[in-house]
């Protein structure tokens, strides 16, 4: 397909974060392609958006950790030259210790947080590093960094999804192409149902806005940002972090043991 216009690809668009953001998108005049399973929650929002903006919305509703149903999306985003932004949201939570955690749910999760993100991405990044355009848009958590005893997995996709970014991000130093990870605090949207947590629970301080955190994850991508994370007041905070990590690498991998190692 050659087109001039251009096209946002939002997964977990039926709800919380990815509607906020097809919203936003559609404002800054991209045409969708919105993705989740529910069909009707999808159309819904299509027809609302391109009744306010006049873009051209597509939905697929599709379950991302079916292969069949992925497959689909896939496609789209390897023949669809118009593709300008992918934004990986579609993602679950489950915050229960391990120890009594139900390992088919466990794994659903990492299909749903780590395998679907890393196949669309893997879809989409030839085209845009071909035509020399794009950002890909990567929905991490805070929980990545904040590791509590109830989120091993959830906290292990979520780290998997940084650092996933981080690396695609020295891959792509030399081109144009931009990926972004975008770590939320608590959202107040339909995530937690179900999830083990109550966000009822957390003190309304904790909880930011959908529309708020995906505004603040734009003004991030706009500032050229490769992480965000909506609530931090400092982003020298985050970036003292990056350093200290960085600080380990020279000694990362040696050929002596450490002295404390050696009798
Ligand atoms: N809410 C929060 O506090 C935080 C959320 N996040 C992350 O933000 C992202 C969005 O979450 P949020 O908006 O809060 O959650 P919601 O539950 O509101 O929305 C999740 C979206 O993902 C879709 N989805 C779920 N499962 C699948 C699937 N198997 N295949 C395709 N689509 C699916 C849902 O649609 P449908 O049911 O129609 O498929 C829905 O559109 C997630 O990655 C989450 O981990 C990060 C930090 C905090
Ligand atoms: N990021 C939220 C969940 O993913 C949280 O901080 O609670």
């Amino acid at each position: 397909m050659t087109t001039q216009n251009k096209t946002a690809v939002v997964t977990g668009a039926s709800a919380g974060l990815g509607a906020a953001y097809a919203q936003r998108l559609a404002d800054r005049g991209y045409d969708l392609v919105l993705v989740a399973r529910n069909a009707a929650r999808l159309e819904t929002l299509a027809a609302d958006i391109r009744g306010r903006t006049g873009r051209a919305v597509d939905i697929v509703a599709a379950d991302l950790t079916d292969a069949a149903q992925i497959s689909v999306v896939e496609e789209r985003l390897r023949t669809d030259e118009s593709v300008e932004i992918l934004v990986n949201n579609a993602g679950g939570g489950l915050f229960t210790p391990l120890a009594v955690s139900d390992a088919a749910a466990s794994e659903a999760l990492i299909n749903l947080n780590v395998t679907s993100l890393t196949r669309l991405t893997t879809a989409v990044l030839p085209g845009l590093t071909a035509r020399g355009r794009g950002t890909v848009v990567n929905v991490s958590s805070a929980l990545a960094l904040n590791i509590l005893p109830v989120s091993a997995v959830y906290s292990g996709t979520k780290s998997y999804v940084l650092t996933f970014s981080q690396a695609l991000q020295q891959e792509l130093a030399e081109s144009p192409v931009v990926v972004q990870a975008v770590l939320p605090g608590a959202v107040r949207t339909e995530f937690w149902d179900g999830s083990g947590a109550d966000l009822g629970a957390f003190p309304d301080e904790w909880i930011m806005s959908a529309d708020d955190v995906v505004d603040a994850a734009l003004a991030g991508l706009d500032a050229g940002e490769l992480v965000t994370i909506p609530s931090l007041p400092q982003i020298s905070d985050w970036e003292s972090f990056e350093k200290a990590r960085q600080t380990l690498v020279p000694n990362l991998s040696l050929k002596a043991p450490a002295d404390r190692y050696r009798g």
